[in-house]
């Protein structure tokens, strides 16, 4: 490792806090009532409730989504035996691995104990505490022990990560080179460097997989293990002896097909490469530091496959592809062990994600985020990307309902999932924060599928998006774009929807209705200065006047305009074409806003400059119709620099004068105002000024008096909070018109298009 790398490495870790996690509470515990309710006495209901069914404990503890990261520090990385205090930093590591990639809890527990029995003890003890063992560099050949007998006596899942995890991405990474290599599985030659936990278990799964035994050699510190050898032996290496005159690592590589290190750094030279064949794999996976550098392995075999643990080269064969998904899976059917049914489905899943142009749930919108994470990487399946990427969303997709499902099927799934769709609308979570909010308006697009017409078809986010909604069956898209360039995009982004067969391509190069559109686009324009001709040219040359035009006629139900062009531009369109509700005097857009907190509302980012108390309530009792669409009960604050009258300025005059119209107009409205945003987010802060408010809680749609205000309001809290958004929401249009902004993502798109399939929905229910 560079001088560089271990000093970052050091301040990584040292700041701004000492180590990688931290626990922190899922609940509130602001006031007495809460500690009353989350400590003595209220706890005790909980206990009870575990004391008349234990299976209560998954509903009432974080258990179900706990899991165990143990060490014992005796085979440490590649580093060896270096204790478990030491070992401390990788498994704070795995930790973090597995809440960022799957949403899993992970207490780190580095034991000091060498002794199998009493390590056995020890760790069977935990059972009550946690959902699932991982078990983390722990020696051959004792892990091997610790782990069958903690099956034996365990009913959660017990894994040795570094057996099993490794083995289904080296069976993965195998599987997809071979592949490549056109060889058959039966016939490669294997010769392993290390014959220790990742070792054996990479080669258990890969004779399952096909790979004849008696075509693996196996070499450890003292070479080549061979039958009779009796010196550093264990019954677990004897299995994989052979009767060869091979003595070292170098003779054993003569004619061999992969080379699998797992290890220590550096013992493959390069001139041990010359024995293998002119097209081998080279699985060099010893950690931090591989048996042989890449750069020095290509020098002798140009044409080799090759992969290593690590981050900074081609092909990262490492579990972490592999342990954050298989225990979702696992957890989520409450499986009682991993079994091999449900590793052979993790494999299978590993090696299809790299070489089938498979669409699942999310697969063109996840497409784009993987594309975006690994920037000027080839993904293509080829001999520098055999295996997924680690920041690859698809994993957290598709892995754990396979696993799931092979729990299920296998008859080890105490909790089995009745409704997959349900579960991979649940995952997509993990890729997509905005997705657990809007799955309701999934559902509800895919019940009754709305023509959405797209006027920027051509813009990648946009044919991303379609693909995603024609894949999840929630519309029936029109996109306006030229034929040639929608049709060379949909082959680059390797998509598979077809033009006029899955969606309705409208070329304005072509296309015979110029003539009619631009007629009526004279008829409501022609008394707002648009001359015939101009009505001609600008329909012939601006796509949103032309999507406009057609939802007017009702040959769409509802229009996605931009990305490409300005808000402004595009609200202009649509109130000269579409135009406002008879019963609102102005639009207003409302940005919907997903922080760890919760979800929140804040209005009006984008219309109206500065509006009146009767457009404040006007947009208020639209936005929180649009809210309950949402399924989310609307708790509304005006917000002001006063506090529930202590400033009579203009501006919190005009709010008092909002809340006054809103009880008018919508008396069940639970709504207060005008106050500071802490006493709208911080019902304790807002008792202590006004106990009498109806809001209770914390608000989650906040009014600003103005456009400044909220913008300002809405980017703050995106950028400092980590948020996500979701709009701007267009509230106030005669139909459903909607304006992407010009740095909308793929999922941005299909999250605004839903909205606007429902809104369309709404509208021809009379609902809105
Ligand atoms: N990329 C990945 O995802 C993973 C990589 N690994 C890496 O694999 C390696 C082994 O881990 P693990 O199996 O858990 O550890 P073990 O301690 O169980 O096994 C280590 C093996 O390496 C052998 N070994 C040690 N020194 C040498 C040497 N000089 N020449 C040849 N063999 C040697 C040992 O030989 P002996 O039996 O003679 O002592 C033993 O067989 C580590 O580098 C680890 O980082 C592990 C898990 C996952
Ligand atoms: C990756 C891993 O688990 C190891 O190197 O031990
Ligand atoms: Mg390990």
């Amino acid at each position: 490792m560079s001088d560089d790398l271990s000093a970052d490495a050091l301040y990584y870790h040292r700041n701004p806090k000492p180590g990688k996690l931290e626990i922190q509470a899922t609940k509130p515990l602001a006031n007495q009532r809460d500690l009353a309710l989350a400590y003595s006495p209220g706890v005790a209901a909980a206990c009870r409730e575990i004391v008349r069914d234990p299976r209560e404990a998954a509903t009432v503890t974080a258990r179900a989504n706990l899991v165990a990261v143990i060490s014992n520090g005796t085979a440490v990385l590649g580093l060896g035996d270096i204790g478990p205090l030491a070992a401390k930093p990788v498994m704070e590591g795995k930790a973090v691995l597995f809440k960022k990639f799957a949403g899993i809890d992970v207490f780190d527990l580095e034991v000091s104990e060498k002794n199998p029995e009493k390590l056995i003890d020890i760790i069977a003890s935990l059972e009550p505490t946690f959902g699932a063992i991982n078990l983390e560099d722990i020696k051959s050949p004792e892990c091997f022990i610790i782990e069958q007998r903690l099956k034996e006596r365990m009913n959660i899942p017990v894994f040795h990560d570094d057996q099993h995890g490794t083995a289904i991405c080296v069976g993965a990474a195998v599987l997809n080179a071979l592949r490549l290599q056109n060889k058959q599985i039966d016939q490669v030659k294997l010769v392993t460097s290390g014959a220790g936990a990742a070792a054996l278990a990479c080669l258990d799964l890969l004779v399952n997989l096909g790979i004849a035994k008696e075509n693996i050699i196996i070499t450890d510190s003292l070479g080549v293990v061979y039958q009779g050898r009796s010196e550093h032996m264990d019954p677990f290496k004897a299995q994989y002896a052979v009767d060869t005159p091979h003595r070292t690592l170098g003779e054993a590589l003569t004619g061999a097909d992969i080379f699998l290190g797992l290890s220590v750094a550096g013992v493959l030279k390069p001139e041990m490469l010359d024995n293998m064949v002119e097209e081998p794999l080279i699985l060099a996976l010893a950690n931090p530091v591989p048996e042989i550098m890449p750069e020095e392995a290509r020098k002798v075999r140009p044409k080799a496959i090759i992969a290593t643990g690590r981050s900074d080269y081609p092909n990262q064969v490492n579990n972490v592809l592999c342990f954050p998904f298989i225990f979702r899976g696992a957890l989520d059917v409450g499986a009682t062990q991993i079994n091999q049914e449900m590793r052979l489905a993790c494999v299978r899943a590993l090696a299809d994600l790299v070489t089938t142009d498979k669409t699942n749930m999310a697969s063109a919108d996840a497409s784009e985020v993987l594309a975006n994470a690994y920037a000027g990487q080839e993904l293509e399946f080829g001999a520098d990307y055999i295996i997924p990427k680690p920041f690859d969303p698809r994993l957290i997709a598709v892995v754990p309902p396979v696993v799931a499902k092979a729990a299920m099927d296998s008859g080890v799934a105490t909790r089995p999932i009745k409704d997959f769709e349900s579960y991979n609308q649940w995952l997509a979570q993990f890729m997509f924060r905005s997705a657990n909010v809007t799955k309701g308006i999934f559902i509800r697009a895919r019940e009754n599928p709305q023509r959405l017409i797209f006027s920027e078809g051509e813009d990648p986010r946009v044919i991303r998006a379609v693909q995603v909604l024609i894949d999840e069956g929630c519309a029936k898209p029109i996109l306006v774009g030229r034929h040639k360039i929608i049709s060379q995009r949909i082959k680059q982004l390797r998509l598979h929807i077809r033009p006029d067969v899955d969606f309705r391509l409208i070329d304005p190069q072509n296309y015979d209705r110029h003539a009619q559109l631009a007629e009526l686009y004279h008829d409501l324009m022609g008394r707002r200065g648009v001359w015939p001709a101009e009505a001609d040219v600008l329909v012939r040359s601006n796509t949103t006047i032309l999507a406009s035009l057609l939802l007017h006629l009702g040959e769409a139900d509802a229009l996605l305009a931009g990305p490409v062009g300005s808000f402004a531009e595009h609200l202009k369109n649509g109130l000269n074409l579409i135009g406002l509700r008879d019963d609102v005097s102005s639009a207003a857009a409302m940005q919907m806003l997903i922080l760890d907190e919760g979800t929140y509302f804040v209005l009006d980012t984008s219309v109206t400059y500065e509006p009146t108390a009767q457009q404040l309530a006007e947009m208020t009792i639209m936005a929180a119709n649009e809210v309950m669409r949402l399924g989310i009960t609307p708790k509304v604050a005006l917000v002001s620099h006063s506090n529930f009258g202590s400033s009579d300025t203009p501006s919190a005059l005009k709010m008092r004068q909002a809340l006054h119209l809103i009880h008018q107009m919508m008396p069940d409205l639970e709504c207060d105002g005008e106050m500071q945003t802490d006493s709208a987010l911080i019902e304790s802060i807002r008792n202590r000024l006004y106990p009498k408010s109806p809001l209770r809680g914390s608000a989650n749609l906040l009014v600003m008096p103005n456009q400044d205000a909220a913008s300002i309001t809405f980017n703050a809290l995106k950028a400092l909070a980590n948020g996500v958004s979701v709009g701007p929401i267009l509230l106030g249009m005669k139909q459903s018109y909607h304006i992407l902004s010009r740095v909308v993502t793929t999922r941005g798109v299909v999250n605004l298009s839903i909205l606007a399939a429902v809104d369309a929905q709404s509208l021809k229910e009379g609902s809105r």
